[in-house]
């Protein structure tokens, strides 16, 4: 079985690359390894859906893996969330792709009328991973995918109250979510989460706790595909 794991730095599976060096076979292409059945590639795309895309985009054209899994760290827009903890992301939603109203408020693509509700791979508005809800694996969340991460308090409230549901916000998991479905590509994408969105504020940011869990959370997923 050909695994891809996606992340956007390598500081977000430094744990895992420094495991998978001890404990699988290091193969010719730098950052490829071998254990039994399993051949596992690790892609760092670089932060951003457009270098996301574009990355995995090729990978996906050139060696297309059985699995792409895509391992990084968000912010919780949903309070209910843990700081710390793996959340396995079942949708997303492309959170800053529009135009701004006078009020500063969003106007997605669907507000615009430049894309339709239910033009595949949307539904109804979103990107939906069609195994997530089968998985029972890990708790599920959504996605908010944006260029800019919110950092003020006015913008959070304005975005929170567009998209109630959006539980988790990243820079790259709507652009993973669209290049797997575009190329009917199996996937998993695991956020762990690393800072609250709220006004900016650095000192809150639980780093360490969001990399071991993210860490633990892809050796279990390993474990449980080597079996
Ligand atoms: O310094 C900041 O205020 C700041 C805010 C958001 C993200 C960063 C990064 O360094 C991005 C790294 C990486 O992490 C993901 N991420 C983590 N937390 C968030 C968030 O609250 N909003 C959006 N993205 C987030 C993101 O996917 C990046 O790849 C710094």
């Amino acid at each position: 079985m050909k695994l891809l794991i996606v992340a956007a730095t390598e500081l977000e599976i430094s744990p895992l690359l420094q495991w998978l060096y001890k404990n699988w076979e290091p193969q010719r292409r730098a950052g490829s390894f071998k254990q039994g059945q399993l051949e596992l590639h690790c892609l760092i795309t670089g932060v951003g859906s457009m270098h996301t895309a574009h990355a995995l985009g090729q990978e996906l054209l050139l060696n297309p893996p059985d699995l792409a899994i895509n391992l990084g760290v968000a912010g919780a827009l949903n309070p209910d969330l843990v700081l710390g903890q793996l959340y396995h992301v079942r949708a997303e939603i492309l959170g800053d792709l529009g135009a701004e109203e006078k009020d500063g408020r969003l106007l997605d693509l669907f507000d615009l009328g430049l894309l339709e509700p239910s033009n595949p791979p949307y539904i109804n508005k979103r990107l939906y991973n069609p195994q997530a809800d089968e998985s029972e694996f890990l708790p599920l969340a959504t996605g908010l995918t944006v260029n800019k991460a919110h950092g003020s308090a006015h913008s959070i409230e304005q975005i929170r109250a567009k998209y109630p549901e959006a539980d988790l916000e990243s820079m790259e998991g709507a652009a993973f979510f669209f290049a797997c479905l575009q190329a009917k590509q199996p996937f998993v994408a695991l956020r762990s989460i690393s800072n609250y969105v709220e006004p900016r504020n650095r000192a809150g940011w639980q780093m360490e706790k969001a990399l071991d869990s993210l860490f633990e959370g892809a050796k279990s997923l390993l474990e449980s595909l080597s079996k």
